[in-house]
């Protein structure tokens, strides 16, 4: 099948190199000219395990494409697939221009019958509201489809979770619609669910609202464990033993940041709202997400007196890792807040060094690796769970740092293995170490 993709992001790159991985010929555009070089290249422009060998593959074998040509990118095909970004707007509901844009772009190059399918994150109604955008604006007599097709990738796993999926939702109004979408997707051997527009349009909110709210229920728990002496990582194991609740999203710590749960958590209290719903509960994870971050800082600020002059080892700046992404990472309020009071920060990331650059304090000094970070370190933070961070020997803690003072913001390591070094280790929801044998600390 001919298939269009437009946004070249996170989601439109991944789904349309897969899209031709699975045999279908696909023409991507984005509006960003550099990224469409890199991209014709067989470079992708984000950092995503796996892409660029899939890319090269599909370009070499002539089933993918890259374009800034909307006209172009649209001729002669069957499919349209809507990737493009729906950001935060100031009051948290879901800004729609970006969208709305690709609608008009569709209605003004389209010269065959096409199915849109929006792969976006968009509020419910707006597949119909975007119909009647393309409709009002067709330049050509064809006629129009609609597919809700949400997209449930993780960065970091895209790849993976596009091949191996536990379901793909599509949403549709007319029947035969729906069957081609299943049909594109057949080779991926995920079970599709069918079902109308807007339930497949809340389904997509439903479900990262739901994960974001385990976290922030477990991130509550692990602020209780502190109090009462329990082990949040022992808690969670044992409710997550019940296969109704599962063990996953239990991973207590600084709270979940990135391109989506902060934003759509906001959009469906927003989404509510305009229904007059007050969604109590979600307003709740919200808020208990964003006290996650202070959490740490406040015992940073009991621990020691001043920060003023300080060393501080920041490892991790990426909201997760695995990935470049910087939206909405714990590491932008953390180190300004570290700037603020004076510390001299030293930040190391495996590889969004280069984005944190745009979004981070400008007073941050980037190292280039983790013992170069440490080095007569008065304390480091940990943001980010990378591999290399947690398989790190404790002792390089003890070698590197003026004062071995840990604040593990991910739970990267075990106690009972810290117990056995000089160092000071706080993590989230679990007994600190304090080693007697630390001197002339705080
Ligand atoms: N990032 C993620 O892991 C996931 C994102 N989503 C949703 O998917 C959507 C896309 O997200 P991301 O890929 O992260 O966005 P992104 O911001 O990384 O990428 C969007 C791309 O669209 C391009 N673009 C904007 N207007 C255009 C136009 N008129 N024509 C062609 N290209 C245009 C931009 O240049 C950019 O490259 C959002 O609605 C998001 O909520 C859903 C699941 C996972
Ligand atoms: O809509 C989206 O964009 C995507 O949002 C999330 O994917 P993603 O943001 O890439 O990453 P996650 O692995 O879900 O992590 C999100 C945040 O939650 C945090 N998290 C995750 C799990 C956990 O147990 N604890 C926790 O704090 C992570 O550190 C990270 O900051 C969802 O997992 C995807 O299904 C969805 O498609």
């Amino acid at each position: 099948m001919k298939i269009t993709v437009v946004g070249t992001g996170y989601v439109g790159l991944v789904t349309g190199t897969c899209l031709s991985e699975i045999g279908h010929t696909v023409t991507c555009i984005d509006i960003d000219q550099d990224k469409v070089n890199k991209m014709r290249s067989g470079q992708s422009p984000i950092y995503e395990p796996g892409l660029d060998e899939l890319m090269k593959k599909n370009i070499q074998e002539k089933r993918l494409f890259f374009t800034t040509n909307h006209k172009e990118g649209f001729s002669g095909v069957e499919v349209i697939y809507i990737a493009v970004g729906t950001p935060e707007k100031e009051d948290g509901s879901a800004n729609l221009s970006f969208v709305e844009q690709v609608g008009k772009d569709i209605a003004a190059n389209v010269e065959r019958d096409v199915i849109v399918v929006t792969k976006s994150t968009v509020p419910v109604g707006t597949n119909d509201w975007i119909k009647k955008v393309i409709e009002r604006n067709l330049v050509h007599n064809v006629k129009v489809d609609i597919v809700s097709n949400p997209e449930f990738l993780r960065e970091g796993a895209a790849i993976y979770d596009s091949f191996n999926g536990d379901r793909i939702v599509v949403g549709a109004d007319n029947e035969d619609a729906a069957n081609r979408i299943e049909e594109i997707n057949k080779p991926f051997g995920i079970p599709v669910f069918k079902t109308d527009i807007r339930s497949a349009e809340m389904i997509k909110y439903a479900a990262n609202a739901f994960l974001a709210t385990k976290i922030s229920f477990i991130n509550e728990i692990s602020n209780i464990c502190e109090k009462v002496g329990a082990n949040v990582e022992a808690v969670a194991n044992g409710m997550g033993q019940d296969n109704r609740i599962g063990s996953q999203f239990l991973n207590a710590g600084i709270g979940y940041g990135g391109s989506c749960f902060p934003k759509d958590t906001k959009a469906l209290v927003q989404i509510a709202g305009n229904v007059e719903y007050d969604f109590e509960l979600l307003k709740g994870v919200i808020h208990v997400n964003r006290k996650q971050q202070e959490i740490l800082l406040n015992k940073l600020n009991e621990r020691f007196e001043s920060l003023e002059g300080k060393k501080v080892a920041v490892l991790g700046l990426a909201f997760k890792p695995n990935t470049d992404d910087m939206r909405e990472a714990a590491s932008i309020v953390i180190t300004k807040h570290l700037i603020e009071k004076g510390a001299n920060v030293a930040a190391y990331d495996p590889v969004a060094m280069e984005n944190a650059k745009k979004v981070i304090d400008s007073k941050v000094h980037y190292v280039s690796n983790t013992t170069e970070a440490l080095k007569d370190a008065d304390v480091a933070l940990i943001l980010t769970e990378w591999n290399e961070f947690k398989d790190l020997e404790i002792g390089t803690f003890e070698e590197n740092m003026k004062q071995s003072v840990i604040f593990d913001g991910r739970n990267c390591y075990d106690p009972k293995i810290v117990e056995n070094y000089h160092v000071e280790y706080h993590s989230m929801g679990r007994p600190s170490v304090k080693n007697s044998k630390l001197v002339n600390v705080g």
